[in-house]
């Protein structure tokens, strides 16, 4: 590494991509063959492309991810009915700049989280907050919320989440606080921000897992009417385990 004043001085100004781009352009022959204009403008995207880089593993950190799912590695030859196109639609991240949503539902093991978290790692790199939660987790977490004082900070923290991960949606039956909890939580964020949740109850049947009719319409109808909806079948991408 070129011991550049220079480079020491990018260093102590905490720009550590150009201080990087400048010591190996020091080492390259051709670099004379550019302009002052083109090499400067090589150290400014050297210093852009590793704040980004920083930026997003700080937004995934905090996003909490079950899975280190990656768009890339997302499987689309076991067959479980994934919509390829409505995925790759997904990718472009319009439904998040649309204040739009995405529902998951199949049976378990079909891969609905991992599809969730890679969506969500594709939300920290095109630049959003990103937050993953069980609801089984969420929950319990408002209900003693409740009692400590940090309710009201939980559902400000949630509401400002450009894209919320709730995962394993309906898996318990509610109680009347919770039904209420998810009410605050969805018109908090409804035309506003993005919601992915996975189920292994299709969408139809969520109405009557909720409990309470007048509490499912109204949470439901922030949810679902802008939503897409990626409905799996198949068998369980969980590998069977080997008989000893
Ligand atoms: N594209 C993939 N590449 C590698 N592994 C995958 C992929 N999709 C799913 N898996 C693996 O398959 C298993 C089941 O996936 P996942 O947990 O996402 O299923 P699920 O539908 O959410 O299940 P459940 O409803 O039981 O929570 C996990 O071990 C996951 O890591």
């Amino acid at each position: 590494m070129l011991n550049h004043p220079t480079v020491e001085r990018l260093h102590q100004l905490r720009l550590p991509g150009m201080a990087r781009a400048l010591a190996s352009q020091a080492q390259s022959p051709e670099i004379g063959q550019l302009s002052f204009e083109e090499r400067l403008g090589l150290l400014v995207d050297c210093e852009a492309a590793e704040r980004e880089s920083r930026q997003n593993t700080a937004r995934l950190k905090r996003a909490g991810l079950k899975q280190a799912a990656t768009p890339e590695d997302v499987n689309f030859r076991h067959p479980r009915r994934l919509d390829r196109a409505l995925f790759a639609r997904l990718m472009t991240g319009r439904w998040v700049s649309d204040h739009q949503n995405v529902l998951i539902c199949g049976p378990t093991g079909i891969g609905k989280t991992y599809l969730a978290c890679a969506l969500a790692n594709q939300a920290c790199r095109q630049g959003h907050s990103v937050l993953y939660v069980r609801l089984t987790r969420l929950l319990p977490a408002l209900a003693i919320g409740r009692g400590d004082g940090s309710y009201l900070k939980l559902l400000a923290q949630l509401a400002k989440t450009e894209v919320l991960v709730i995962d394993e949606w309906a898996l318990a039956p509610l109680s009347d606080d919770s039904r209420r909890d998810l009410l605050e939580i969805f018109d908090d964020r409804h035309g506003t921000r993005s919601t992915i949740i996975t189920s292994q109850l299709q969408v139809e049947h969520w109405h009557a897992s909720i409990g309470d009719p007048t509490l499912a319409d109204a949470i439901l109808d922030r949810l679902v009417h802008q939503a897409h909806t990626l409905d799996l079948d198949g068998e369980s991408l969980r590998k069977p385990e080997k008989p000893v």
